[in-house]
């Protein structure tokens, strides 16, 4: 029985898994952070497992940082459940969501969802619900997109890979002249200043939104990235995607008020954005 009593001494992590407790299946992915694969932990728990490839991240920062993600509980958040620290590679095991990533989810099954607005906005009210939860335990996500989303049985969709962004080592990634930062989901504070916040979070789940309502398009088409800033700079904003209600895309508009103080909460959007639900139905 694994539960040490309190007595015993053995500071028992309990974010700290035993990789002898778990059972590596299938590749799900891969890309420079390393490979992710499905797996089994105590014999019936299904997770993912992303093996870090060494020199993406820095760990030991990562390992503390995590003490504080497992605490972090929400039905529309990935679970962490712990990692393995103790060797290298580190693991970092997940809750498994059997669908995959929202935006792949979103092109693979286009011709059902483009005709259902109700669908595509009970996911958008799904991920809104997870980053209120993060929103009120002053959590920044840092990199809120659809392929950082994932989707579970029954349609559920929860948020990814929360607060990650701050241990990737890889400055082509971190800093915003980056050839991999993410422009595209990024707010003008953030491409002058790298001022991250709830309400750059904001501005990424307006664009986030704008992928749902598109089905998995690449916001701003294949414009380059120093134009796509250039753009975002004079207050250019995506446009209301072919099949999207009014009033959802007036919400997706107030998520990109240039100044971060307009941008609503994500407490005060899941309210707007139930109500409109409740209005189509
Ligand atoms: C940022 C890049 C990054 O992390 N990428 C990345 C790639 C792969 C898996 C994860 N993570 C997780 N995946 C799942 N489920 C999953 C299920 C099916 C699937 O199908 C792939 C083939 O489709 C035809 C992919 C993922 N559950 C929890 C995760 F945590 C993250």
């Amino acid at each position: 029985d694994r539960s040490v009593p309190a007595t015993a001494g053995l500071s028992h992590d309990k974010w700290e898994i035993d990789p002898q407790e778990l059972m590596l299946l299938e590749e799900l992915g891969s890309g420079q952070f390393g490979v992710v694969r499905r797996g089994k932990w105590r014999g019936s728990i299904d997770v993912a497992v992303k093996m870090m490839k060494e020199g993406t991240m820095s760990e030991d920062d990562f390992i503390e940082e995590a003490k504080v993600m497992t605490k972090l509980q929400h039905t529309n958040l990935v679970q962490l459940y712990g990692v393995c620290s103790k060797n290298r590679p580190i693991f970092i095991v997940t809750e498994y969501m059997r669908h995959g990533s929202l935006l792949n989810y979103l092109r693979r099954h286009e011709q059902s969802l483009v005709s259902n607005q109700g669908l595509l906005l009970d996911m958008c009210i799904q991920v809104c619900k997870g980053m209120a939860y993060l929103e009120r335990h002053n959590y920044i996500h840092r990199d809120l997109a659809a392929r950082n989303c994932l989707v579970g049985s029954e349609n559920t969709v929860k948020v990814a890979d929360f607060g990650l962004a701050r241990y990737v080592l890889d400055d082509q990634y971190t800093s915003s002249g980056g050839s991999k930062f993410p422009i595209k989901w990024a707010p003008p504070e953030v491409l002058n200043y790298t001022r991250f916040s709830s309400k750059s979070d904001i501005w990424a789940y307006g664009v986030l939104m704008w992928e749902v309502f598109t089905c998995g398009k690449m916001p701003y088409g294949r414009l380059k990235n120093a134009e796509v800033v250039e753009r975002v700079q004079k207050g250019l904003i995506l446009e209301r995607p072919k099949n999207c209600y009014k009033e959802v895309y007036d919400i997706m508009r107030k998520c990109w008020s240039p100044v971060p103080e307009n941008r609503p909460s994500f407490r005060v959007l899941k309210e707007q954005l139930i109500s409109v639900a409740q209005g189509l139905l």
